[in-house]
């Protein structure tokens, strides 16, 4: 009997989901969450400030919660799950990586731009160093051709990363622009293929499915979409999905589903959907976490935040450039004055 294909996830809503709610976590929050997702044998639970770690700032949000008491607590409430931690340099530092390590986290996930995966090094070896599996986090992957992110991806490994994610972070990739970038990397780079979905355009679970066709056996997802934007690939329909598939997750179908409804769905301020706002990122190609940033850019300057997005897309701007949100709106507000 052939051995069933097998994807590890790792679940993004005590992460990527700080964002969908302003990084407004509680420490009881966060333990019910990581207890239900551990209980429903999620292999990997990732627990941080939206932005990784030291993320909490004016310029990406503060966090209503420290972030090390959270990943504290999910430590606490998990005998199966492991747990990670994201990490951008520049804005987190090996401090704060020695800090989660020290609690218990397993996993470290240094994000960087997906042109940019020279300044991880530091971060992975030092991730390496501390005893942690490692993941190369190549954010806004729309914005690379196949061979540029084979070359970034070659740099991480190099630098010591178990794994490397292609990372859809404006959730702007269409299913064979997906295939392609998996497909590259599987031939030519020696560890495993991640791959972080976002649903601005309603493509997550497509291109999440088409990341697993051309190879990728580490998957994010989120219950009940939880996440930047529109969200990630919603994990209790992932599961369901890929059972039907015949992929092994070893996560719990029913489990799952009774969290996103009777624990998360509770607690969001609003649903989780495809807004005009969330869509044009996913349209114009805007790194997710700009959403919430841009809307109170438009509501200060009296603008339709679509606007602000679409400039902010042909402007090509990328993560870390949170400021030029304001500038945009201020430029608009000004021609927008004259015309
Ligand atoms: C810091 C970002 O939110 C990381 C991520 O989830 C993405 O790029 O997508
Ligand atoms: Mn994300």
């Amino acid at each position: 009997m052939t051995e069933r294909q097998k994807v590890l996830l790792t679940e993004v809503a005590l992460r990527d989901g700080s964002h969908a709610l302003s990084h407004q976590y509680t420490v009881q929050q966060v333990e019910k969450i990581a207890k239900g997702l551990n209980e429903a044998k999620v292999p990997y639970i990732e627990v941080a400030h939206g932005d990784g770690l030291a993320g909490s700032s004016l310029q990406y949000g503060r966090s209503k919660t420290n972030e090390f008491e959270l990943i504290e607590a999910a430590v606490a409430v998990t005998d199966f799950s492991k747990v990670a931690v994201l990490l951008i340099p520049g804005i987190g530092t090996v401090k704060e990586l020695k800090q989660a390590q020290q609690l218990g986290a397993k996993m470290a996930r240094i994000a960087t731009h997906v042109t940019e995966a020279d300044v991880s090094a530091q971060h992975i070896y030092a991730a390496k160093e501390l005893g942690m599996e490692t993941v190369g986090f190549l954010m806004m992957s729309h914005m690379a051709e196949p061979e540029k992110i084979v070359e970034q991806a070659k740099l991480m490994e190099s630098y010591g990363a178990d794994i490397v994610y292609v990372v859809d972070s404006a959730g702007a990739l269409l299913p064979n622009q997906v295939t392609t970038r998996i497909k590259a990397m599987k031939e030519n780079i020696g560890v495993e293929i991640g791959f972080h979905a976002h649903n601005n355009l309603s493509l997550a679970m497509a291109n999440t499915l088409a990341a697993i066709e051309a190879g990728a056996t580490r998957i994010d997802g989120s219950v009940r979409c939880l996440g930047a934007g529109a969200g990630n690939t919603q994990t209790e329909v992932l599961v369901g999905v890929l059972d039907r598939m015949g992929i092994e997750t070893g996560v719990d179908f029913y489990k799952m589903m009774d969290l996103a409804e009777d624990v998360v769905a509770p607690i969001l301020p609003v649903p989780q959907e495809i807004t005009k706002n969330s869509l044009v990122l996913g349209y114009a190609g805007v790194y997710s976490s700009f959403a919430l940033h841009a809307q109170r850019a438009a509501e200060k300057f009296n603008l339709d935040a679509r606007d602000i997005l679409i400039e902010l897309g042909n402007r090509k701007v990328v993560g870390g450039q949170e400021d030029m949100i304001v500038d945009v709106a201020a430029e608009l507000a000004k021609v927008k004055t004259f015309v």
